[in-house]
């Protein structure tokens, strides 16, 4: 038992795929894996543990926002020995060529966040990356698939609502494809106990033409991202 997760060593499996929506976790252990078992309802933040196609996988909510994904994050890599979590999510795209419904395979993150400043001071700014080999299969993926993908840098922002409705214009300035809520959190803390991870994301808004999927074509939406996730799951 850790403190967030009720679970038993053992019940969670060393790969772990974190939806921030626990009800997305729900969906995924129903849709694609068997044998389950609900490891974790603390809280709400649901989490499984199944097989998928011979293959033990954890599937885990997180949370909206880096401090509550750092919290889960934290504790499947300290207290359940956890050594690969790839976040299924959703972003927000910047970029006229990045569409709703597309993929979105980030290969690091900025942030607005000020967690990272108890560990890098002021003027050290740290620059998280995933675990190369992961983005490569998600890639294989996406293009055996022919899906739509991008890959390149996305802004994990403490805030979804900003006073200031513009800022994001200076972080597309500067090639920024996307915006999530943590992504840059969950690639230092891989880092920090030298885990695998990887983001997939699937665009569900625009902020350049305000289109915005709504919560049923999220779901369907999802679908890719879930393909290219599971195909890597299987590799
Ligand atoms: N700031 C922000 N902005 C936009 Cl346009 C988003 N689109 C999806 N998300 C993700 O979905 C949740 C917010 O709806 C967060 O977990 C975040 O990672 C977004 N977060």
């Amino acid at each position: 038992m850790s403190i967030h997760i009720q679970a038993e060593k053992g019940e969670i499996a060393p790969v772990v795929l974190l939806p921030g929506d626990p009800l997305r976790a729900k969906f995924v252990a129903d849709t694609y894996l068997e044998e389950v078992l609900c490891y974790n309802r603390v809280r709400g933040m649901y989490g499984f543990t199944g097989i998928h196609q011979g293959v033990r996988v954890s599937v885990q909510g997180s949370g909206m926002g880096m401090p509550s994904m750092a919290i889960y994050v934290n504790e499947l890599i300290q207290s359940y020995d956890v050594r690969c979590i790839i976040r299924i999510g959703s972003c927000g795209a910047l970029q006229e060529e990045v569409e709703v419904h597309d993929l979105v395979f980030a290969m690091t993150a900025s942030t607005d966040s000020v967690m990272n400043l108890e560990r890098f001071p002021l003027g050290f700014t740290y620059s998280p990356a995933p675990t190369y080999t992961l983005l490569e299969r998600a890639i294989q993926a996406a293009r055996e698939e022919q899906l739509r993908y991008h890959v390149g840098s996305v802004l994990s922002t403490d805030s979804f609502y900003h006073d200031n409705s513009d800022l994001w214009k200076q972080w597309a300035r500067f090639g920024t494809l996307a915006v999530e809520m943590e992504t840059y959190q969950l690639y230092t803390l891989a880092a920090k106990f030298n885990i695998e991870t990887l983001s997939i994301l699937t665009v569900s808004d625009s902020l350049l033409t305000r289109k915005e999927l709504n919560s049923e074509e999220r779901q369907i939406g999802l679908q890719n991202m879930f393909d290219v996730v599971f195909s890597i799951i299987r590799s």
